[in-house]
């Protein structure tokens, strides 16, 4: 016999919407207060739209099968990203062919040889970083969640693109940064919001309409001022500048314009191209920042672990400018990265629903197209998982011995790479990449990046909390990354000059 899902009160008609139960400009925070209310499942209801949210490990474990559960993106945040991004990877329906074009066209470029190819042009952003904190001196306070942001974002852009964005010399963070953010947070509030409340909000809509054209850059260049081109997120115009200059570059713009998919014989169409383009800049960039950003505070949080980090790099980097092939041996740098993104997973929630009726945990009953939500920050946390220190900050279970003695459940990359591998000690309890076929196809870009990021700044500096009594607080668009955190980054006697790649894009 079925059990039914335990559920807070609600109101007839609006269910749980705009009654506080779950806010959805912090619905991490939400989750969290709601888990240790209801426990490892619980369901919710917008409007009579239900979500069911999961938790525990074993749940989870059951969501990942693939042939019982698939990404969901209709009903839920991701319905509404679409309105900006369309069939790109990261909100195509499942059934959308465009949606394998593209996964068969671009997974290549993400494979081990292409990520390390892309060395170079990390280590050049890496570098603009590094000389900005370290000409701003150690009475500057430093916001590093801004600057993480420069950094992801122009890593992407000249690695798989090969453009410039120059972030690092722009004061405001850059317009399409400022655009998106908008349109995150809104998209996350109209999910909860009726459609006919939605229509009476002319302001919103229209900024969001506005976020969305800049984003796309529709307008052309012939329509833009050479000014307004200068700002603007020129996705058109890295697409037009690559056809009219070709280049023998194989990075991830030419193989969306060129790219055959090995099933179909076809290639990515340009309204694809573009939406995907402006997919990896979304994916890719608040994620990786996010990252960075909750893996620094956690440092300076748990001094053992800074020390630790930089005896590492020390030990491995020493005074040389960093090479690719340091990057495997920070080990304690990786399982730091590894342990922060299992307490703070920027992205903190995947739905899924299933592909027909069926039971999970063996008692509650669930319709095939219900969606469900995987509750990562959730599933990180889960005692039955992690034992009873899952609050607290330890890289080292994230190290061999322990790493090896468990199952390791699923491999992103082939050895030797063991660098980019993903790991999971019982099965599928760490998901901050997702799942499966839809999981992070940026994940070994966005690994390589971080690691690089770590080792040439505590090389570099000495860093310390700008305020020692700042307690995390959380700030939330579809992803989630420190609020109010800075710090200031002392110069360390005798470092190395500063290395950048002098990359030409
Ligand atoms: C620390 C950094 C990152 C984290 C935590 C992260 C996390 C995730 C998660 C959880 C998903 C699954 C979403 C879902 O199921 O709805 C995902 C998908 C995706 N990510 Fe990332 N990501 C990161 C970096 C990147 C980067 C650097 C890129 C691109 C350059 C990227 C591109 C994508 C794309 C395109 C998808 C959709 C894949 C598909 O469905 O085919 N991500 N990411």
């Amino acid at each position: 016999m079925s059990e039914p899902i335990p559920s807070p009160p609600s109101y007839p008609i609006i269910g749980h919407a705009g009654t506080g139960v779950y806010d959805p400009v912090a619905s991490a925070k939400s989750r969290r207060q709601l888990r240790e209310k209801y426990g490892s499942i619980y369901r919710l209801n917008f409007f009579g739209r239900e979500i069911i949210f999961c938790s525990s490990q074993e749940i989870v474990n059951e969501l990942c099968d693939e042939s019982r559960f698939q990404k969901e993106v209709a009903g839920g945040p991701l319905e509404e990203v679409r309105n900006g991004i369309h069939d790109g990877l990261f909100t195509a329906f499942g059934t959308e062919e465009n949606w394998g074009i593209a996964h068969r066209v671009l997974l290549p470029g993400f494979g081990p040889a292409q990520i390390q190819g892309m060395f170079l042009a990390m280590l050049d952003i890496n570098a603009q970083l590094l000389l900005k904190w370290e000409r701003f001196g150690p009475d500057h306070v430093i916001t590093p969640t801004e600057d993480f942001t420069r950094l992801a974002f122009d890593t992407i852009a000249l690695s798989m693109m090969s453009h410039r964005f120059n972030s690092f010399y722009m004061e405001e963070m850059p317009p399409f940064c400022q655009a998106m953010t908008r349109f995150l947070i809104e998209s996350g509030v109209r999910n909860q919001r009726p459609s006919m409340i939605q229509n009476l909000m002319r302001a919103e809509n229209a900024q969001y309409e506005a976020d969305i054209k800049f984003m796309a850059d529709v307008c052309d260049q012939r329509k833009h001022s050479r000014e307004k081109r200068g700002k603007s997120l020129m996705v058109l115009v890295v697409v037009q500048n690559r056809k009219s200059h070709p280049t023998s570059k194989k990075d991830l713009l030419t193989l969306m314009l060129e790219g055959r998919d090995p099933k179909t014989g076809r290639g990515m169409s340009e309204a694809n191209i573009r939406n995907n383009l402006i997919t990896m800049l979304i994916a890719g960039h608040e994620t990786t920042s996010g990252l960075l950003s909750y893996t620094l505070f956690h440092l300076l949080s748990n001094p053992s672990t800074y020390s630790k980090l930089q005896a590492e790099v020390d030990a491995i980097v020493g005074k040389d400018a960093l090479q690719l092939a340091h990057v495997p041996k920070l080990e304690y740098t990786q399982a730091v990265l590894r342990e922060s993104i299992r307490l703070n997973p920027p992205a903190g929630m995947i739905s899924v629903s299933p592909v027909e009726d069926t039971v999970i945990a063996g008692k509650y009953a669930v319709k095939k197209g219900a969606m469900l939500a995987v509750d990562i920050a959730g599933l990180h946390r889960d005692p039955a998982a992690w034992g009873d220190d899952v609050e607290e900050f330890k890289p080292e279970r994230m190290m061999s011995p322990h790493f090896e003695a468990l199952p390791v459940i699923f491999l992103v990359c082939v050895p030797p790479d063991r660098h980019l591998r993903g790991f999971s000690f019982q099965p599928n309890c760490w998901k901050p990449f997702g799942n499966g076929s839809r999981g992070c196809i940026g994940r070994p870009l966005a690994w390589q990046e971080s690691v690089m990021m770590l080792a040439t700044l505590f090389q570099h500096f000495d860093i310390k909390f700008d305020d020692p009594s700042y307690k995390l607080r959380v700030k939330q668009t579809l992803t989630t990354k420190p609020e109010g955190f800075q710090i200031r980054t002392i110069p360390r006697k005798d470092a190395p000059p500063i290395v950048g790649a002098g990359v030409v894009a």
